[in-house]
């Protein structure tokens, strides 16, 4: 049996009455870079949010590894937030040693590799970092664990084009093929190439979920056309 590392069921969320998540149902395999593609406002962050253990659901059920999420679920899941999560007078070396410090499952020798890979120097204050950099910093950080599921919210959000690709060279580069990484944007075209699976959410409701593949079979058409296709105004 294939284990699902990633799992909702009919999961709903509000915000007071808001709906944010309508009735989401999904599994996420082993081994897979599998896009959340949708507009502003459709709920991605949301969903990812519940995912981490940061937000509860309204209702439905969530589960990793098929334990609900909680303490147990936190320790194999490595989230990459869409703001940095560090204190104005950290430099590099003090954000990767916060890390270590609170992940058991932390690979210091990978961050370096990392840090190397990405231009950054352990003395730059984090603070006085450029967007693209931090989000150097904030990739490095997530993917330096050795989890199981990495859940990142934007992480090409606000960038150039040069540091885009940076950034999808660093997740094929170092990613772990035996772990999982969702991925939510909406910048489809930059980033298509790596995807495994795609899922489109509007609304608050996922509206396909797919092998990249064979949607490419299928339809004939690129993710992204499909994705301007299915979210045309
Ligand atoms: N803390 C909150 N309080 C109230 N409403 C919220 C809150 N967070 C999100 N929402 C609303 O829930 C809906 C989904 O928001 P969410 O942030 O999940 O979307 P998103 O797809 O990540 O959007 P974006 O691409 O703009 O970041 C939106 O209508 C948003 O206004």
């Amino acid at each position: 049996m294939v284990e699902n590392l990633l799992q909702f069921e009919g999961v709903s969320k509000s915000y007071r009455s808001k709906p944010a998540l309508k009735n989401v149902s999904f599994t996420v395999g082993p081994g897979k870079i599998i896009g959340l593609l949708g507009t502003n406002g459709s709920g991605k962050s949301t969903l990812m949010k519940i995912a981490a253990g940061l937000i509860p659901a309204s209702a439905g059920k969530v589960t990793v590894s098929g334990e609900p999420v909680g303490l147990a679920s936190k320790a194999v899941v490595s989230f990459m937030p869409d703001r940095p999560l560090s204190e104005p007078w950290m430099r590099v070396r003090d954000a990767v040693a916060f890390y270590r410090d609170f992940y058991q499952d932390f690979d210091e020798e990978k961050a370096r590799k990392m840090l190397e890979f990405m231009h950054l120097e352990e003395r730059d204050k984090v603070n006085s970092l450029s967007k693209g950099m931090n989000e150097r910093l904030q990739l490095t950080l997530t993917l330096s664990r050795r989890a199981k599921l990495y859940l990142m919210d934007e992480p090409i959000g606000g960038v150039d084009p040069v540091a885009r690709t940076k950034i999808l060279d660093a997740i094929v580069e170092f990613y772990s093929e035996d772990s999982s990484l969702l991925i939510s944007t909406h910048l489809v075209r930059d980033i298509e190439r790596i995807f495994d699976e795609v899922m489109f959410i509007r609304d608050g409701e996922i509206v396909l979920q797919e092998d990249v593949e064979d949607l490419r079979l299928k339809h004939g058409k690129s993710v992204d056309d499909m994705f301007k296709e299915v979210f045309a105004e």
